[in-house]
């Protein structure tokens, strides 16, 4: 039995059509994240959920049971709702909102039981806001608002939790913090969460709905749902997208740079490594150049990129140095190359080979790149590596600190050593 399932569900407002054909179930011990585009219809899903909006069609089973079965005290104690509006009409006490969630519990003329002031506590606790118990909730901030109605919904011991944004108000580690109650609760009820922040969301949920266009676009664990191409799609912007360093789970950047169109028809190689060639891998793909990267290591950072962007790469092994039919795929691209970029690397005996080849190319425009603006090499190398960069610079290479600096050099159609 599925806590909750909505199948093919659609809602309106009047006659304008907000949701179509939306099935899905959530499981006891999830949490199910909703995103999307502003207007895409995540609060109007809660609220059908909650009976808040009747549907035109479809089915919401809560336990099996027809939500519009449900008498308002049952749907009150199995469904507790955080709204996105934190707005509270009157000037009740904190302790009296929390209160509130018992409500359900409490028969019509029944009084507060020890058992649910001490309920009512432990939710005060638990949303670090017991401290303002006492307070009008008029008189507290924004995000303490917020916590109040989170723990207005802990008191409620619900069998399903609908949250709409609910920390959105909150300071990054009050986020974190009632996030992570929520996941404990998680262990006993079904969670479903709107979320605009799509970190949070990859780290907390277990599934991820997105919607779109009145739909549902993709469903899944976070890595399927949220791919570069998924957000590409809905919210239109560029985003890398990797397996988050501690946790595996997806995590986004986004790249806040717009496409241009700069580079189009024209090749550059880039030599970097150590994750000091990612952002202008990205930035020269964004803006239209043909690139060509390498060699690199395989668990190089720039290696990671590369392959994440679909850019050709000639990689290596760990622990291997740069052989010959390496050097000879690197060539060839360097052969066809309109300009080279050699990004500010650490560089040792395993990859000197790498700037080692350029010197034998000294009519190809070269530029020496750092992204914060001090272009320094690091020689692991005892002096070789400064040698090779010196006489690479005697030829001409052209020293450029910003990313911007370096497309717009590359883009320009007569680029030539100086
Ligand atoms: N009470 C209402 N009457 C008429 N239209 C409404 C009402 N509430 C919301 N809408 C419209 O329904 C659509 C979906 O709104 P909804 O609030 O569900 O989206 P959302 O995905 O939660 O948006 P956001 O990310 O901005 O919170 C929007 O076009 C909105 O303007």
């Amino acid at each position: 039995m599925k806590p909750i399932e909505i199948i093919g569900v659609d809602v309106s407002y009047g006659a304008k059509k907000i949701l179509e054909e939306i099935s899905f179930h959530v499981d006891k011990g999830e949490i199910l994240g909703i995103i999307g585009p502003n207007g895409s219809g995540k609060t109007t899903l809660l609220r059908a959920m909650s009976r808040v909006v009747a549907r035109d069609r479809g089915e919401i089973l809560l336990d099996s049971h027809d939500l519009d079965t449900l008498g308002h005290r049952e749907l009150a104690r199995r469904v507790a709702v955080v709204p996105q509006d934190i707005s509270i009409g009157f000037d009740y006490t904190v302790r009296d909102v929390v209160m509130m969630g018992r409500h359900p519990h409490i028969g019509r003329l029944a009084s507060e039981t020890a058992r649910d002031v001490e309920i009512c506590e432990r939710a005060m606790r638990l949303a670090n806001v017991a401290h303002l118990a006492g307070a009008s909730v008029h008189d507290i901030s924004g995000g303490e608002r917020q916590r109040v109605l989170i723990a207005r919904a802990l008191a409620q011991e619900p069998e399903i939790l609908l949250l709409d944004e609910a920390t959105s108000n909150l300071d990054v580690s009050h986020q974190v913090e009632i996030l992570n109650i929520i996941r404990d609760l998680a262990g006993g009820i079904a969670v479903v969460s709107v979320f605009h922040d799509l970190n949070l969301a990859a780290y907390y949920c277990d599934r991820l709905l997105l919607l779109k266009d009145r739909k549902v676009y993709a469903t899944g664990a976070p890595a399927d749902v949220l791919t570069c191409e998924n957000i590409r799609e809905i919210f239109g912007m560029e985003t890398l997208v990797r397996p988050h360093p501690l946790t595996g789970r997806p995590y986004v950047l986004p790249v806040y740079t717009k496409t241009t169109g700069a580079g189009v028809n024209r090749r550059v190689h880039l030599v970097c490594g150590g994750g000091t060639g990612s952002d202008i891998l990205y930035l020269l793909r964004a803006a239209g150049f043909t690139v060509t990267c390498g060699v690199l290591n395989v668990l190089d950072t720039d290696y990671g990129t590369a392959v994440h962007l679909g850019i050709p790469v000639v990689a290596e092994p760990p622990f291997h140095g740069i052989t010959t039919a390496s050097l000879a795929a690197v060539r060839e691209w360097l052969d066809r190359a309109d300009a080279i970029v050699v990004t500010a690397m650490p560089i040792g005996p395993g990859n000197l080979d790498n700037i080692r080849v350029l010197l034998d190319y000294p009519e190809k425009p070269l530029f020496l790149y750092s992204g914060n603006g001090s272009v320094r090499m690091e020689d692991c190398t005892g002096g070789e590596a400064d040698k090779v960069l010196a006489e690479i610079e005697a030829r001409g290479a052209v020293r450029v600190g910003g990313a911007e600096v370096l497309i717009t050099l590359l883009s320009q159609q007569q680029i030539g050593r100086e």
